[in-house]
C-alpha cells in the first residue's frame, strides 16, 4: 500500500446509486467445471433480471481472458491473480448499483473467500454449479476434455489441476437434474426471497 495514495470519497455514494435503481447490488459468483454450465445459467439469469427491468452486467471467464487478464495463464498463481483482479472490478460495479454476475471457474476456497471478504455482508453470493465431472466431459462443448486427456492442454481443472468445491454455498445448482429454465428461476427465487430485487 502506497502511503502517498489517498482514498478520495465521492459525492455520491454507492447507496444512492442503488436507490435510484431500487435494487439492492450484489455479485452472483457462480463457480463450477468448465462445461458446467456457468455461462449458460449466468446468461439465462441475466435475461430475466433484464426483462424485470433490473440493471447487471455478466463477466464472463472466456472473455475476460481475451482482455484485461489475457496476460494470464492456468498455473495456480495466475489463476489466483485473475480471481483477484475479477474480485476488484466485481467490487467496482456493486458500488455503480449493479447486480454482477461472474461466471469463472474459481478453483479455489480461498480466492472466493477473499473476493466475499472484499465486498459488504450479503453482498456476495456464491452459486455452485454441481455437475459432475462426467456430465461435463460428455458435453465438452468447446472440446476441451478431449484435448486435456490426450495431454494436449495441461492443468485443465477437474483433470491435472484441482477444483475445490464450495462448502457452504448460497445456491446450489445441479445442471444434469434440472433445465436451463429451471436452473436460472432457482437464482431468481433466492434474489427474490432475499429481498434483492424490488
Ligand atoms: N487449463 C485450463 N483449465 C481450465 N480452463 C481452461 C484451461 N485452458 C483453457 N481453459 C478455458 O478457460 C476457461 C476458464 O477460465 P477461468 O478464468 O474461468 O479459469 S480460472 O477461474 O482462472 O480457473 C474455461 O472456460 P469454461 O469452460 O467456460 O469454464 C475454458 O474454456
Ligand atoms: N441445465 C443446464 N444448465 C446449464 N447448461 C446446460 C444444462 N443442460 C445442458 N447444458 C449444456 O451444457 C453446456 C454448458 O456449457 P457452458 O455454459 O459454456 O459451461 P461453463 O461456462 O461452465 O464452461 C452448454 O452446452 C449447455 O447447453
Amino acid at each position: 500500500m502506497n502511503e502517498n495514495i489517498v482514498w478520495h470519497p465521492t459525492q455520491v455514494d454507492k447507496a444512492q446509486r442503488a436507490q435510484q435503481k431500487n435494487q439492492k447490488p450484489c455479485i452472483l459468483w457462480f463457480t463450477g467445471l468448465s462445461g458446467s454450465g456457468k455461462s449458460t445459467v449466468a446468461n439465462a439469469v441475466e435475461s430475466k433480471l433484464f426483462e424485470a427491468n433490473v440493471h447487471s452486467y455478466l463477466l464472463d471467464g472466456d472473455n475476460v481472458r481475451h482482455g484485461i487478464n489475457k496476460d494470464l495463464t492456468f498455473s495456480d498463481e495466475d489463476r489466483i491473480e485473475n480471481i483477484r483482479r475479477i474480485g476488484e472490478i466485481s467490487k467496482l460495479f456493486v458500488d455503480s448499483g449493479l447486480i454482477v454476475l461472474t461466471a469463472f471457474i474459481s478453483p479455489f476456497r480461498a480466492d472466493r473467500q477473499m473476493v466475499r471478504d472484499l465486498v459488504g455482508d450479503g453482498e456476495f453470493i456464491e452459486v455452485f454449479i454441481d455437475t459432475p465431472i462426467e456430465v461435463c466431459e460428455q458435453r465438452d462443448p468447446k472440446g476441451l476434455y478431449k484435448k486435456a486427456r490426450s495431454g494436449e492442454i495441461k492443468q485443465f481443472t477437474g483433470i491435472d489441476s484441482p477444483y475445490e468445491a464450495p462448502e457452504r454455498p448460497e445456491i446450489v445448482v445441479k445442471t444434469a437434474e434440472l433445465t436451463i429454465e429451471g436452473c436460472a428461476d432457482l437464482v431468481l427465487e433466492h434474489l427474490r426471497a432475499k429481498g434483492y430485487l424490488a
